[in-house]
């Protein structure tokens, strides 16, 4: 299972689209100096985004070349955008740092937990549709993108049961504050166990 050692956790932060995932994944991140992994992506980089930052973004070429090389342990499409994930980049990232964390849709993080089992802790963000919705607006997506966005919503919170971990984002100083605490329980577990 995977090719990992007793201690290397990854952290993966799921749950619904537009929960609010990566802004409290990378201020989490930044606060307990994680690693993150990246996907790659075939899209363009949206305003803001930053390649290496946001994601590896890459031709649809390239990306085809990677697949049928077998360089990814998981993949999806939505929206017409190919994402990958190479564990390769997981794999070596345990070189550098302790831990890592990811940001991965219900059905990546599933895949992740069965290739790495007990080194996999699930961080499930959500909040209700409405809020959702206002925030997703707010940002500038149109009502056809919200909706598209929200149209598994139902089936993204039923993995909430799955996972180790959940937590509603309303404010989020708050829900990072928590989760902090939360991990720093497991990085202080390692630093007792490694005594
Ligand atoms: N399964 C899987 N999902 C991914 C991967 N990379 C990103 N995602 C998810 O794909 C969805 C779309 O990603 P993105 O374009 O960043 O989100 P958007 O800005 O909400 O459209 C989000 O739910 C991501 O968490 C991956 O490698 N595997
Ligand atoms: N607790 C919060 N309160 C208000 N807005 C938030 C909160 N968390 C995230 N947001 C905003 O909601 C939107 C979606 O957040 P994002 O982190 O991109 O979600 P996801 O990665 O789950 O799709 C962003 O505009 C973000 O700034």
């Amino acid at each position: 299972m995977g090719d990992l050692k007793d201690r290397e956790l990854i952290f993966v932060f799921t749950g619904p689209d537009g929960s609010g995932r990566k802004s409290v994944a990378d201020s989490v991140g930044t606060t307990l100096g994680l690693s993150k992994v990246l996907s790659y992506a075939t899209r363009k980089p949206r305003p803001g985004e930053v390649n290496g930052q946001d994601y590896h973004f890459i031709t649809p070429e390239l990306y085809d070349q990677l697949a049928a090389e077998g360089g990814f342990i998981e993949s999806v499409t939505i929206r017409e955008t190919h994402y990958g994930l190479r564990d390769k980049d997981i794999e070596r990232n345990f070189q550098n740092k302790g831990c890592i964390y990811l940001i991965l849709n219900p059905e990546g993080a599933e895949k992740l937990k069965q290739t790495y089992g007990e080194h996999v802790i699930r961080l499930f963000i959500y909040a209700d549709r409405n809020t959702i919705e206002t925030r997703q607006l707010a940002e500038g997506l149109t009502e056809e993108d919200v909706a598209m966005r929200l149209s598994h919503y139902e089936a993204d919170m039923a993995y909430q049961l799955q996972c180790e971990h959940a937590f509603e984002n309303y404010d989020l100083s708050h829900t990072v504050f928590d989760i902090t605490n939360t991990l720093e329980t497991y990085l202080k577990r390692n630093l007792e166990e490694r005594d």
